[in-house]
């Protein structure tokens, strides 16, 4: 059996005396969603900022394709970070204002590429990433706030995939959307993850839209995993009275129609 992309064991972490993420410990597979749920404060954001080493975690160990995450050097982690993406709540706060959306797009290669792509092949490059996620090439030439919230989270998810990583997180991508719009950005990610055989780490406070998208899920509470496993079975049969009443406490969701 393939091993798990990602594996995450004992992580913590504290702000002074206050713990706001106790020895969790999880796996993601390779081409998998794993669901990331739990009531606003539970520490979910937290997590995800550890694996991603965006934030230091107090003790644990985070492991990505066999690599020792929160050991690697500077050479190694910005290696690391080629494969790991990120699309965060905010379409708003994510893009830059005074960035053309071309400059946005361009941003991941200029940092990480070897400098090969330019001109005419740059230009191909940036409509084909556009065309993917739902927009037309007239966007290049255009600011964020030109663009409607779906519009600018489908940029986000544009740049999110420029380097074609391997491991997405998404921090509640569609939570600052309007239902039906969140649902079409719902669905494009489902057909990204398709086609690109993405592995995801999916937060979202909503178990219906779990269910919808996620193979597993893990229910945090305060900072603990209380309960992990297939994303339909929990919504389901939801073992903790705590997952009982987060899904209680979630509208009814509209399956995402094309
Ligand atoms: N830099 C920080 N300093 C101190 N406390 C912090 C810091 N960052 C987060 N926290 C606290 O850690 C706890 C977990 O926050 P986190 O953002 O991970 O929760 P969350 O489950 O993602 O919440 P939400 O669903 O509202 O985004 C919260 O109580 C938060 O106030």
């Amino acid at each position: 059996m393939t091993p798990p992309l990602l594996i995450a064991e004992g992580l913590s972490k504290q702000y002074g005396t206050t713990r706001v993420v106790s020895d969790v410990g999880l796996s993601i597979a390779r081409g998998e969603i794993l669901g990331l749920v739990g009531e606003s404060g539970s520490g979910k954001s937290t997590v995800a900022r550890m694996l991603l080493r965006l934030i230091e975690p107090t003790s644990g160990t985070v492991r990505f394709d066999g690599l020792d995450v929160l050991h690697a050097n500077r050479a190694e982690m910005k290696a690391l970070r080629r494969r790991m993406g990120v699309v965060f709540q905010d379409p708003f706060a994510a893009l830059d204002p005074r960035m053309r959306v071309r400059d946005i797009l361009a941003e991941p290669f200029a940092i990480h590429g070897d400098g090969t792509l330019r001109g005419n092949a740059m230009e191909t490059k940036l409509t084909a990433m556009l065309q993917e996620v739902g927009l037309d090439a007239a966007a290049l030439a255009r600011y964020p706030h030109e663009f409607s919230g779906g519009q600018r989270q489908r940029i986000n998810i544009a740049r999110a995939l420029a380097l074609a990583p391997e491991f997405l997180v998404l921090d509640e991508p569609v939570s600052a959307l309007d239902v039906s719009v969140g649902a079409q950005v719902i669905n494009l990610l489902r057909d990204l993850q398709r086609t690109r055989g993405l592995t995801c780490l999916f937060i979202s406070h909503s178990m219906p839209l779990v269910r919808y998208l996620c193979d597993r899920v893990a229910v945090m509470q305060r900072g603990c995993l209380v309960e992990v496993g297939d994303a339909v079975t929990i919504c389901e049969h939801p073992c903790e009275a705590y997952t009982q009443a987060l899904i209680a406490a979630t509208p009814e969701f509209a399956l995402p129609t094309r």
